[in-house]
């Protein structure tokens, strides 16, 4: 194998069998394979993939596409019916809660059976132990048996054992989502860190936000097959596509297909929606154009054209502000004032203005046509993702992140009205 590969499947497959009653199991173990008394299902069908030295790779997919079913072949806790895995390394695994555990041992003496398994030396470990036990902290639980656990302690402690071993490959299944915010925020710095040093990481999420932020690249499975891979943006928003379809079609009884539609920009990008209206086109003022250019405190303004069929009864536009790797920063969700029907359509355009009271950098602005006037019960009819794109300069005020709060100091208090209220 080339030596910058960490991982790498061929045609991988792994099905089960499904028996509809338990008779059928009997008949089945009483036939010794003479006959099937079962169905095949499979769970994952020709899956071939290549994860690199350093790659961080998000698997995404509805509940069932195989996901973890993927993640358990490689880290070997399940056997693949065809097909072939290698492995390159050592390889750390969080899967199910616990997973890794005896649970009628402590934590201290699982920190070792664990360490073991991933290939240390007692000596090894003891040189690590302190690291791991500061990571994990969970104070005297370390000498208790994992069985009195909560599940943010097993989490903790697992992942400080996987963190703190220097994996080659650490493969993830949601376990961050168990942690608390503030275990969540060290993990996540951690894993960074990780992938800085060569560690490749394999993780599945079904936050895209989370997505976005950490992965290099996305494979999106369906139906235990690879629906596609590419860059974290696309793979969520053709995610986020296939999702909003099956909800249309379910609450249209099959009548409203969402569907890829026309980048509004030549250049090229992701846009889908239905066939119920359009974003016909949009600019910043300034420009005329998709791109512009703002120094802080300046007004940006964007101009927008939609129509909708006379049967849309709320018509909307939502507009999101999003930081170079699609993360939302702000947006807003706003009415359109349709003129009068002509040909069983209604057009609308709309003027949208917000200061530059941004960091310097480049942001971009996504688009979406709507029934309805909350993000939550809204219909989508189009979104034109991240279509137009502006980049503001380096101003003169000074304020963290991306956005300036006008977080200002107030009157300073008297040392003893402090006092008074603790
Ligand atoms: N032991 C098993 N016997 C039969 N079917 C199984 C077994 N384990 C998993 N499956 C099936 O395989 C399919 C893939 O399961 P998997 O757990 O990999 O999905 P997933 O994408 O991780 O889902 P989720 O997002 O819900 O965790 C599912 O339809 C599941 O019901």
């Amino acid at each position: 194998m080339c030596s910058d590969i960490a991982v790498q499947t061929a045609h991988l497959s792994k099905s089960y069998h499904i028996y509809d009653t338990p008779r059928d199991r009997l008949w089945q173990l009483l036939s010794r394979g003479k006959k099937h008394f079962y169905r095949e299902f499979w769970a994952l069908q020709d899956v071939s993939l290549t994860l690199r030295k350093g790659e961080t790779v998000g698997i995404i997919g509805r509940n069932g596409s195989g996901k973890s079913t993927l993640l358990q072949l490689i880290c070997g806790t399940l056997s693949a019916t065809s097909g072939s895995i290698h492995s390159h390394g050592r390889v750390a695994a969080l899967l199910e809660l616990g997973s890794g555990f005896n649970h009628d041992f402590t934590g201290r003496e699982n920190v070792y059976m664990n360490g073991a398994v991933l290939g240390l030396s007692r000596a090894e470990i003891d040189a690590r132990f302190a690291q791991i036990t500061d990571f994990a902290n969970i104070g005297d639980f370390i000498d208790q048996p994992t069985k009195t656990y909560s599940s943010g302690m097993l989490v903790r402690l697992a992942f400080a054992v996987a963190v703190c071993v220097q994996p080659d490959i650490l493969i993830v299944d949601e376990a961050l989502a168990v942690g608390d915010a503030s275990f969540q925020f060290k993990c996540l710095n951690r894993l960074e860190a990780l992938t800085q040093q060569g560690t490749t990481l394999l993780f599945v999420s079904h936050d895209m936000g989370m997505v976005k932020r950490f992965c290099n690249r996305v494979i999106y499975l369906r139906e235990g097959r690879v629906r596609a891979s590419g860059s974290p943006e696309e793979m969520a928003e053709l995610y986020l596509l296939e999702m909003r379809d099956e909800q249309r079609r379910w609450a249209s009884g099959g009548a409203v297909p969402v569907a890829p539609k026309a980048f509004l920009d030549k250049q090229g990008g992701i846009a889908f929606g239905t066939d119920e209206g359009h974003i016909v086109a949009a600019c910043f003022t300034n420009t005329d154009s998709l791109y512009s250019s703002f120094v802080y405190g300046e007004t940006i303004q964007i101009c927008i054209q939609a129509q909708v069929r006379d049967t849309i009864e709320l018509p909307s536009i939502s507009v999101t502000i999003q930081e170079a790797r699609l993360l939302v920063i702000g947006g807003a969700n706003l009415p359109l004032q349709m003129e009068a029907a002509h040909d069983g359509w209604r057009k609308a355009t709309i003027t949208v203005h917000f200061p530059a009271a941004l960091s310097a950098g480049k942001y971009h602005i996504t688009l979406k046509l709507m029934n309805g006037h909350s993000e939550e019960t809204a219909q989508l009819i189009e979104k034109q993702v991240a279509l137009l794109a502006f980049d503001t300069l380096p101003g003169t005020k000074d304020f963290l992140g991306f956005v300036d709060l006008g977080i200002e100091a107030g009157h300073a208090l008297q040392t003893s009205t402090l006092g008074e209220r603790q």
